[in-house]
């Protein structure tokens, strides 16, 4: 996250950290939102390559065990059938990992709430990019979660010419757009949109621009979590 604050420790308890086995030592490579006591929603661009995951809850310091933590293994993993690594620009930026036992809920892990299928929410709505991805363009990962806020720029501002183009699918959301972006390792964390005064998970952190992360008229881009409703349902049942 470029911008913003840390955020106070749990204040974002669905949060997860997904990290791979290298070497006998784990590694944070992305976020994630706890969704059900055993399903985590990812980015499918995170899981695309065959490794040993775990996926960390309560946490908030990725690099000092505070106690909170509850360490979970992975059982399976379901990448979007139509993903294509080559073209993020397509979309299908979502999957899902089952984890080997359940997790317990408590104040500092908690479910995170998904959005009636199809809503989109209006320019401006504010939301909050949460994650331990990068601090600035090229930069090191934050120890700690950070969170910005990052307002939704609604599909026909985010795809003008000079803006993303094209490159946007409605089936994406774009939020920020100024100084605060989200940046590598951040994927796959959600992007927690303020409905009604409650937070829901409209987004799964997927793209910034190639030249940067906070590039000018190149907002974050998300997977729209409300357009992928049915098929998440059909794999957690
Ligand atoms: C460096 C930058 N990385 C990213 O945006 C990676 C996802 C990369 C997926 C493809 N391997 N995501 C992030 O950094 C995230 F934290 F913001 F989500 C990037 O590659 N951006 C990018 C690439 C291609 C396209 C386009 F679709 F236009 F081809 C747009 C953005």
């Amino acid at each position: 996250v470029v911008g913003g604050a840390v955020a106070k420790p749990n204040s974002w308890p669905w949060q997860i950290s997904l990290q791979y086995l290298s070497g006998g030592s784990y590694y944070h490579t992305c976020g994630g939102t706890l969704i059900r006591t055993r399903w985590v929603m990812t980015a499918a661009h995170c899981v695309d390559t065959s490794r040993t995951w775990r996926v960390v809850l309560g946490d908030h310091d990725i690099y000092n065990h505070e106690g909170r933590e509850q360490y979970m293994s992975v059982s399976a993993v379901y990448i979007h059938p139509n993903w294509n690594s080559n073209s993020v620009a397509s979309g299908y930026d979502i999957a899902l990992l089952r984890l080997s036992s359940d997790a317990s809920l408590n104040s500092y892990v908690q479910l995170g709430s998904l959005p009636p299928s199809g809503q989109v929410l209006p320019n401006n709505n504010p939301c909050y990019i949460t994650g331990w991805g990068r601090t600035q363009t090229g930069g090191s990962l934050s120890a700690q979660l950070k969170q910005a806020s990052l307002p939704v720029v609604d599909h026909s501002t985010c795809s003008r010419s000079d803006w993303w183009g094209s490159t946007v699918k409605n089936t994406m959301v774009c939020a920020g757009g100024g100084s605060e972006s989200g940046c590598q390792g951040d994927s796959g964390g959600p992007l927690n949109c303020q409905v009604s005064g409650k937070y829901v998970v409209h987004g799964v952190t997927s793209f910034v621009s190639s030249s940067g992360c906070n590039a000018y008229k190149k907002p974050t881009v998300f997977t729209r979590v409300s357009a992928y409703i049915s098929w998440i349902n059909g794999i957690i049942g």
